[in-house]
């Protein structure tokens, strides 16, 4: 193979092929809008592709709920969306009971109403415990969160390439921990965390947890209920293809709903909205979680994609998501490697979710002349490009172009 042949070894194209021809969910790939420009596209666990069904839906909802219903639509189905998409969250991806899933705000904004309303919700406890490798946003609002309280985080330094493990949580779970939160899959390796371990391990201390699935959602059999999870939030524009902007989903166990109380007191979360009394009063269950009005137009994109999930099946994208970073393993493995490349994500399936880390310390420059070509994956710091990997819409053949792009800079770069 020439150093400037973009392709593979002729041996893993031709397992590429093979795969496609083998895979139960490669008619799934049509249904997504695929511009010629994009040679491939390795990004999703940052922003999922778009549906061909949500252009035209789009287009009927201007017209009909929105055109034609104006603000009737309120009452006859708005209204109730962000309980009756998180219902839908909750079913396809969640494994989530209904009147446990309320779709609203940003993740951000979401973790911030939760983590307050658990910390108020364990007086007299002055700690959480997180981790430095979780995504900054999480870090953030729990130093303010802590700040705000007065509590004190104690911070997990966990090797970025594992991820935390349930004996670092209970080094230092304590009758003083009040709260945990952790990412379920770390947002560089890919890491699946022991949600279940933890979560019991967490509530033997009387602490709660908060499980951020920004990056299991949609990848990654969760299991929610069964593991007993108190509270849980999300994104909805990665691997549940929401689109930029899309709205974020929060998850709080039934037995706790009408004892939390979030910061956020706003009109929707109220018991009766429209009466627009003096004194704010929550609403029973899961829709106290609200504050403002929903964010309805950026819910349908997320809603064509609970679609697309629920007729594929979690069991079968999580096997094709397992195939795919697979094979990105062993391409790193025997093709990358010998430029130097190194494999930081979990070598065990078992704990590897949808993207694979590859490090480099050209990974930068790489990815920037990738993008220039069309091959989309994206860099974290320090050297990683990181594969996404999103089962429905990326066919093997495209991750095979993108790696070959990949081997090629490598092999020709200079210096
Ligand atoms: C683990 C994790 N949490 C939170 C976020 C982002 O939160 P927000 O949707 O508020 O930007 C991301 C990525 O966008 C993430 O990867
Ligand atoms: N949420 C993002 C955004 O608003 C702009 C650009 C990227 C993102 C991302 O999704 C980052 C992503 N959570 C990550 O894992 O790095």
């Amino acid at each position: 193979m020439a150093e400037d042949d973009v392709r593979l070894p002729r041996a893993f194209v031709e397992r590429a092929a093979e795969l496609d021809d083998r895979d139960p969910l490669r008619a799934f790939r049509a249904e997504f809008v695929l511009p010629e420009g994009v040679l491939a596209y390795l990004d999703g666990n940052s922003l999922g592709r778009p549906l061909v069904v949500t252009r035209d839906r789009l287009a009927r909802f201007v017209d009909g709920e929105w055109g034609e219903r104006l603000i009737r639509a309120w009452d006859e189905t708005w209204l109730a969306r962000p309980t009756a998409v998180g219902d839908l969250i909750g079913r396809a991806v969640l494994g989530a009971a209904p009147g446990q899933t309320v779709v609203a705000d940003s993740t951000t904004v979401l973790l911030y109403k939760l983590v307050r309303a658990a910390v108020d919700a364990r007086p007299g406890r002055g700690e959480i415990i997180a981790d430095t490798e979780n995504f900054p946003t999480d870090r953030y609002v729990l130093t303010a969160v802590a700040a705000e309280t007065g509590r004190t985080v104690r911070w997990i330094e966990p090797d970025p390439a594992t991820g935390v493990r349930p004996a670092e949580v209970e080094a230092l779970l304590s009758d003083r921990t009040a709260l945990v939160v952790l990412s379920h899959v770390a947002y560089k390796s890919a890491y699946i965390a022991d949600l279940p371990g933890i979560t019991a391990a967490a509530h033997r201390a009387g602490a709660l947890v908060l499980w951020d699935l920004c990056h299991s959602a949609g990848v990654v059999e969760v299991g929610l209920d069964a593991a007993d999870v108190d509270l849980a939030v999300g994104c909805s524009y990665k691997f549940l293809n929401g689109g930029p902007g899309a709205p974020a989903w929060a998850y709080v166990a039934q037995r706790l709903q009408d004892r939390l109380v979030q910061p956020i007191a706003g009109w929707m979360g109220h018991a009766e909205p429209f009466a627009m009394g003096p004194e704010y009063r929550p609403a029973p269950g899961i829709r106290r979680f609200l504050s403002g009005t929903p964010p309805v137009l950026a819910m349908i994109p997320l809603e064509d994609m609970l679609t697309l999930i629920e007729r594929a099946g979690l069991p079968a994208i999580r096997a094709k998501s397992v195939s795919l970073t697979e094979y990105a393993v062993a391409v790193a493995d025997e093709v990358l490697a010998p430029l130097g490349v190194v494999v930081a994500s979990p070598r065990d399936p078992d704990h590897r979710a949808g993207h694979v880390l590859l490090e480099h310390d050209a990974m930068a420059t790489v990815v920037e002349e990738l993008w220039r070509r069309g091959v989309i994956p994206d860099f974290r710091r320090p050297r990683g490009l990181r594969i996404g990997l999103s089962p429905l819409s990326t066919s093997f053949a495209e991750l095979a172009t993108a790696l070959g792009h990949v081997r090629q800079l490598l092999a020709t770069r200079g210096g």
